[in-house]
């Protein structure tokens, strides 16, 4: 496949988003999406529902939050006893990625601590993330339907939106010696959409090699996480994706993990294992048990997310 840069196929999603979209476009589009899941794991959305001056406007409203002084960013930290490092933080300076983030959870959540300064973040923050859950509902749907499941299937299972959260994240630039912003990871969710500004420096690995996933304006990157991994035993893989920073300037991103409710039990689905005599690759859990276990190894020693081999069979 020629250049390896900028090959993560990008999807058109408006015939979703229209109640009279064209039945063989929406196919297309489908098609492009399940190729690129399977090579990929990643693929890009254009025309996803979200304003584009949303978009610029959060982004700006980020630069401008994470140039205040700590002491500002402080007042909206983590508060003690969260179950989710809600709020603002910084890496801890054992880890090897290199990132100040805000982490929020749906508007009105009340382990939220939002900043009121820049004026207009927080409204634009609270904005954005409404959107992104509709868009998570719509990619859900896609993937439902090209794996083949009954209508609805994986909305009625994934059927509540309180545990969703969104990161936006500052990465400091790279010194002499060194330049990762986040290390090479697997996401644990469902379905992760990630808004990077022109900066770039996010890679996913492909047949052995880091492919950069060039930023282009309005677009969304989207893959899929280990949660639909699980479920669907592997037929789409969580793909292994990293951030490099570049020298000389910081780089800024909006992630948004369309999760799970914390009380879901998540095992291979029968579609893929029963009903097809194939052997199920993974014990079953609760996604809040492998939330905990991740978030309290990223802050922690081994500061590493736990992977979704702890629960192979
Ligand atoms: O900042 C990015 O581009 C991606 C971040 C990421 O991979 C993550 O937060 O899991
Ligand atoms: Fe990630």
């Amino acid at each position: 496949m020629g250049n390896p840069a900028n090959t993560i196929p990008t999807v058109d999603l408006s015939v979703f988003l229209r109640s009279d979209g064209d039945e063989a476009a929406k196919q297309v589009a489908k098609e492009i999406i399940s190729r690129a899941c399977g090579e990929y794991g990643f693929f890009q959305v254009v025309s996803h529902g979200i304003p584009l001056e949303l978009m610029s406007r959060a982004m700006d409203l980020c630069k401008t939050f994470f140039g205040l002084p700590d002491e500002e960013k402080l007042k909206s930290r983590t508060r003690a006893g969260s179950p989710v490092p809600a709020g603002y933080g910084k890496q801890p300076d054992q880890s090897a990625d290199k990132n100040e983030y805000l982490l929020m959870l749906p508007p009105n959540n009340c382990n939220n601590v939002l900043p009121n300064n820049p004026p207009g973040f927080r409204a634009a923050l609270e904005d954005i993330f409404t959107h992104f859950s509709k868009t998570g509902e719509v990619i859900e749907s896609i993937i439902n339907d090209y794996l083949g499941l009954p209508p609805n299937f994986l909305k009625e299972y994934n059927n509540d939106r309180s545990w969703d959260w969104m990161n936006v994240k500052h990465y400091f630039p790279a010194t002499e010696t060194e330049n990762v912003g986040i290390s090479s990871h697997k996401d644990g969710n469902a379905i992760t959409f990630v808004f990077q500004d022109e900066v770039g420096g996010l890679e996913v690995l492909w047949n052995g090699q880091w492919i950069p996933i060039v930023p282009s304006k309005g677009t969304l990157v989207v893959n899929v996480g280990d949660v639909i991994q699980v479920l669907t035993n592997e037929k789409l893989k969580s793909a292994l994706h990293r951030v490099t920073r570049p020298k000389g300037r910081s780089r800024y991103s909006i992630s948004f993990f369309y999760n799970l409710q914390g009380d879901k039990l998540v095992e291979p689905f029968p579609h893929f294992t029963t009903q097809i005599g194939e052997p199920p690759k993974y014990k079953g859990f609760l996604y809040k048990d492998y939330q905990a276990l991740r978030i309290k190894n990223k802050i922690n020693p081994p500061y590493k997310e736990i992977g979704i081999d702890y629960f192979a069979i």
